[in-house]
């Protein structure tokens, strides 16, 4: 499989396609299992973004794009067969704004041809995922210079080149910031159920060689007032227009708890994750999974009767807990206004 991304990616590419098929690194494995899937329907594309193959908002908005391709060559001129396709597609996950804004811009290419031409809309997906590399080189330089000399950051969830088309969004400036210097500790929530942090960002960390450790949620408020860390970095799954961010659960938990204790909260998305449709994040519609992820991380496979779990796997940060907005056009501060940096 070859990539049009090799020279520019700054790495790592989780995402790839080669005009016919997507290859995707399965991330329920990782760490343990390097393995990559081979696809080339879109039914496996939906699948693959609703059972986490692939996550991460941006990476979700790019294998959308690639999808709406390969949805495309298999129709041949049957929009009709398309737009069903896309409709299921852009379904898959709901609170990833990425997800149906990628599939948004793949509708309004065949919109202004007229027509079905999956070669205009492959040329659509490149210029997408080449924008995301883009943006997530932007934001690191963005983000890490907020940051001061010696500081330590306590990231959540995943939101390195697992998540993203490039580099990442809040782990691109936590990279960024180790490389310049201006980051000195680095902490990644364990975020459960499902263990993106200790399970993903901890796979990517050791990658790039950056020394860190992991702790588990409930430890956040100990470590803070430990006075070890001065920033919380997280990426967005959506932005409201007002700035209250849907991010995996347990961001608004660290917000609260960084207002407490002095740290600053800094948030980091591409534009594509900035929903002004959205007035604020009371509107936004929060994932529900299955409660077997919770009794799997518990290690229970044969869940006893009568035991019940709660699993919403986004929650919203209100905008007031947060300090500053990284996106590629610039460093945002309250009160939000995403017209302007
Ligand atoms: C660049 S990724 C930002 C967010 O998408 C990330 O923090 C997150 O919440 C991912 O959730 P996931 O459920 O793993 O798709």
């Amino acid at each position: 499989m070859t990539t049009v991304f090799d020279e520019s990616s700054d790495g790592f590419q989780a995402v790839r396609f080669d005009g016919k098929r997507l290859e995707l690194i399965d991330q329920r494995l990782l760490p343990q299992e390097e393995r990559w899937l081979r696809i080339d329907q879109i039914d496996a594309v939906i699948a693959a973004i609703a059972d986490l193959v692939v996550r991460g908002a941006p990476a979700i908005g790019v294998t959308a794009a690639y999808g709406a391709v390969m949805a495309a060559r298999a129709r041949g001129d049957d929009l009709r067969g398309w737009l069903t396709d896309m409709q299921r597609l852009e379904q898959a996950r709901p609170t990833a704004v990425n997800l149906a804004w990628a599939v948004a811009r793949m509708r309004e290419v065949t919109v202004r041809l007229g027509r079905l031409d999956s070669d205009a809309l492959a040329d659509e997906a490149y210029r997408m995922h080449r924008a995301d590399i883009e943006a997530n080189r932007t934001m690191a330089k963005a983000g890490s210079a907020v940051i001061d000399p010696g500081s330590g950051v306590l990231t959540h969830c995943n939101t390195g080149s697992l998540a993203t088309g490039g580099i990442g969004t809040a782990l691109g400036v936590v990279l960024e910031g180790v490389r310049s210097g201006r980051v000195e500790r680095v902490y990644a929530d364990e975020t459960r159920p499902w263990l993106q942090g200790s399970r993903l960002t901890a796979w990517e960390l050791a990658r790039a060689g950056v020394e860190f450790q992991v702790l588990v949620e409930g430890a956040a408020a100990a470590l803070m007032a430990s006075g070890k860390v001065d920033w919380v970095i997280t990426g967005a799954d959506r932005i409201a227009a007002n700035g209250d961010v849907a991010n995996k659960i347990g961001t608004y938990a660290l917000a609260v708890l960084a207002r407490h204790h002095g740290v600053k909260m800094m948030v980091v998305a591409p534009s594509s994750t900035v929903d002004p449709a959205m007035a604020s994040g009371q509107g936004i519609e929060i994932e529900q999974r299955d409660s077997a992820e919770i009794w799997r991380a518990a290690g229970i496979e044969s869940v006893p009767s009568g035991f019940a779990a709660w699993n919403p796997v986004f929650d919203i940060t209100p905008a007031e807990l947060v300090d500053c907005i990284v996106t590629e056009n610039g460093v945002f501060y309250p009160d939000y206004d995403f017209s302007q940096p």
